[in-house]
């Protein structure tokens, strides 16, 4: 497969640009050799800038559950953009569009619109700690929950695949007040509730990790963490920014059924354009300025194009038969990659959780960060570059999510299975 025209683009990139890139994941930093410059997307499916096609399973990391060009989202933005592209004033579109999300995520009683991932992060530690009086966030090893300062303390995603467990630059009197627990760990969360958790704002998680590769949580964790923050007083923040409408319309909490106090959001709700929003119990809601004074605030929040791709996607994804179709598809192609690893003799541990996947080059069980970091990763970027090579774009490091959308039918999970079949066998 010849890629010259990427390998070009990104020296040239490299040259004004910080590692080439506008975000670090994107590199290729964890499995060696050139990232691929695009040119168009198609459904399932990515062309380079040399004209080779790719199915992909970055899908945007996350947003693209719908796959790529998807037209309702197109034509929506479209319509919108001859309206005007940004306001700086209320709209009808965005009230609609919070509506949507409230109905879609009963926990959700009022939601504030931002327009990344990060930014509602942030937003809800913030809330958290004011809500509260108390300064002390509680994490979990290898979550990834955005770039702001508070979370980038043993980070997962491009921070783990980077190697900077701990981010330079984030003042040491800040990171003290984030404490990290291990994920999955009943015992270890009650001990730590017991010596601290009165003196915890709030608790962020994911509530099925996707960036330390896929970890689903084990039986009975979330409950144990619901009720140890329900005890303690501390706000319960589930980051579903991965997950949110795409495990199911409701997200995560709807499939574990757990009620979290505060909900961020990312990725899907904005349909491919840039959103985040979070949300959650009135009464916390309602000391975000100006009803309260807790201060947050964005000039593009609520944007008029970005509330179209994502009132588009949230209207798209009331069908159920949506979310078994995803399914459907998901299990077919991991059950055929898992069955072909263990048919060529590698080692692996495929996780998977709906359209959310990680194939793991280890044989032990992976449900923490310890356990993720078994993997043998110079494996996982030989698997990965002879993927690449036969037209399959998977996420560039061990420790990140795959996509699903429901672009991805029989062809795209067959030509999939096709190049896994070669590629396990050049391991
Ligand atoms: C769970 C989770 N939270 C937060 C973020 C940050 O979102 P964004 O990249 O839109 O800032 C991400 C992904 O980047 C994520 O996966
Ligand atoms: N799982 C990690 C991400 O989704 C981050 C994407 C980015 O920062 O480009």
């Amino acid at each position: 497969m010849n890629r010259s025209r990427s390998h070009d683009l990104f020296r040239q990139a490299q040259a004004v640009l910080p590692g080439g890139v506008h975000s670090p994941v994107r590199a290729f930093r964890g499995v060696g050799g050139d990232p691929v410059f695009f040119e168009r997307g198609e459904g399932a499916w990515l062309v380079d800038v040399d004209g080779n096609r790719y199915v992909d399973y970055v899908g945007s990391w996350g947003p693209l559950l719908m796959g790529h060009a998807w037209a309702p989202a197109v034509d929506a933005v479209c319509e919108a953009a001859k309206r005007g592209t940004s306001f700086g004033a209320p709209h009808e579109a965005e009230v609609v569009f919070a509506e949507a999300i409230i109905r879609a995520v009963p926990s959700v009683e009022k939601v504030r619109l931002v327009s990344s991932g990060t930014e509602a992060t942030s937003a809800a530690i913030r809330l958290a700690r004011a809500a509260t009086g108390r300064d002390r966030i509680l994490k979990f090893e290898g979550c990834y929950h955005g770039a702001a300062d508070s979370l980038l303390v043993k980070a997962g995603s491009g921070v783990e695949t980077l190697g900077l467990p701990d981010s330079p630059g984030v003042p040491a009197d800040l990171a003290k007040h984030t404490l990290t627990l291990p994920y999955n760990d009943i015992e270890k969360l009650r001990e730590f509730f017991d010596r601290h958790g009165d003196t915890i704002a709030g608790a962020i998680l994911e509530p099925v990790v996707g960036n330390m590769g896929v970890l689903p949580p084990k039986e009975g964790f979330h409950e144990a963490l619901r009720e140890l923050c329900t005890k303690h007083g501390t706000v319960l923040i589930w980051d579903e920014v991965m997950t949110g409408f795409r495990l199911a319309r409701g997200g995560a909490q709807a499939r574990f059924g757990i009620t979290p106090d505060l909900t961020t959001f990312g990725k899907v709700i904005g349909g491919g354009l840039p959103v985040g929003a979070y949300g959650g119990k009135r009464e916390l809601m309602k000391l975000i300025a100006p009803e309260g004074p807790v201060y947050q605030a964005g000039t593009l929040s609520g944007n008029p194009l970005a509330v179209a791709a994502g009132q588009a996607m949230l209207k798209a994804i009331e069908d159920p038969a949506l979310f078994d179709g995803l399914e459907k598809t998901s299990a077919r192609l991991c059950d055929g990659l898992s069955a072909l690893a263990t048919e060529a003799g590698v080692p692996h541990r495929l996780n998977r959780v709906g359209s959310m996947w990680t194939i793991f080059f280890t044989p032990d069980e992976v449900y923490d960060y310890p356990t993720a970091k078994t993997a043998d990763t110079k494996r996982f970027g030989r698997f990965y570059h002879a993927m690449l090579d036969r037209g399959v774009y998977l996420p560039p490091s061990q420790f990140e999510a795959a996509f699903v959308s429901t672009a991805h039918g029989d062809a795209e999970v067959e030509h999939t299975l096709a190049a896994a079949r070669e590629a396990f066998k050049s391991l």
